[in-house]
């Protein structure tokens, strides 16, 4: 799948809610594309398209400027994803193997095989990176190529440490820049997390999904700052930072 060229005033734009290059702090930025009414997919499971070419190839110049990607068992089960990065500024072969990001999967239940994904296809193709798989219990059938890491969890709550979850990938991989691209249930999570989340990146795709959509209206309110439009053909992709609560 080759991808339409990058919108040429969007770079400008996102600039200061990416990365800095060669910087060794870590760093999350939360994307997603959602339908107007708030909706990531048609419904649980169904893999839905809502970006216009044009914002799907900023995804992957987002995936450009991140050592990881981080998403959930579910979105990694109904969707197949890549996960690689297709976008480079020459768009060379090699470029593209350096810059794909780390696929991180959150799949604590062990739900999810390598083997026989798009992932791994592209992996064997040399066109992406092999994942880690974040777990609560190391598999006694480990897939080859894959590295399994241990969920770490709040000794009180049980409930995932994102902090512990992102030092660890910094000190045990060298993981500083992470982008998280969902699902439902990790967006929710991470929409109230405004010490973890460096920057968002929403596209909002000229659509309405519907009821039976999977929706990411946080639990909570929640207030943005720093806030940056920018409209295309048929999307608009909002930039911004969670405000502190
Ligand atoms: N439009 C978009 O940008 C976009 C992006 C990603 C996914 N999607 C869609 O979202 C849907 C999937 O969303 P979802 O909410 O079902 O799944 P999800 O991808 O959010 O994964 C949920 C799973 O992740 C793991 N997980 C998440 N938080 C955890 C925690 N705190 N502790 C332990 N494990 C945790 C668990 O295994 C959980 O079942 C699919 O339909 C997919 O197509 C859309
Ligand atoms: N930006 C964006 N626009 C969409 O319309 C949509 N459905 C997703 N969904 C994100 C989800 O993580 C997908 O699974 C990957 O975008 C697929 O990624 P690949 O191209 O296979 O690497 N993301």
């Amino acid at each position: 799948m080759s991808l339409v060229s990058l919108p040429q005033d969007l770079p400008s734009i996102l600039k200061s809610y990416l990365p800095t290059t060669n910087s060794d702090k870590k760093f999350v930025t939360l994307t997603y594309a959602q339908s107007i009414d708030a909706r990531i997919s048609k419904g649980p499971g169904i893999r839905t398209i809502i970006s216009h070419p044009e914002t799907k190839t900023m995804t992957h110049y987002l995936r450009y400027h991140h050592d990881g990607i981080l998403i959930g068992s579910g979105t990694v089960l109904a969707d197949d994803p890549g996960l690689n990065c297709k976008w480079a500024p020459d768009g060379s072969q090699e470029e593209i193997q350096e810059h794909s990001p780390r696929p991180i999967i959150l799949d604590t239940s062990g739900k999810w095989k390598f083997t026989g994904s798009k992932m791994h296809e592209l992996f064997l193709q040399q066109q992406g990176k092999p994942p880690i798989i974040i777990v609560d219990k190391i598999p006694n059938d480990k897939e080859e190529y894959v590295e399994y890491m241990l969920a770490t969890r709040d000794i009180e709550t049980g409930s995932l440490n994102w902090f512990s979850l992102t030092k660890k990938l910094r000190e045990d991989y060298n993981i500083n820049s992470i982008m998280i691209e969902g699902g439902a249930k990790v967006i929710k999570q991470l929409l109230l997390k405004p010490d973890l989340v460096n920057s968002l990146v929403i596209t909002i795709g000229s659509t309405f999904l519907g009821k039976s959509g999977v929706e990411v209206s946080p639990d909570e309110s929640v207030e943005l700052s720093d806030i940056n439009w920018w409209k295309g053909t048929t999307d608009t992709v909002m930039c911004a930072r969670l405000s502190k609560r």
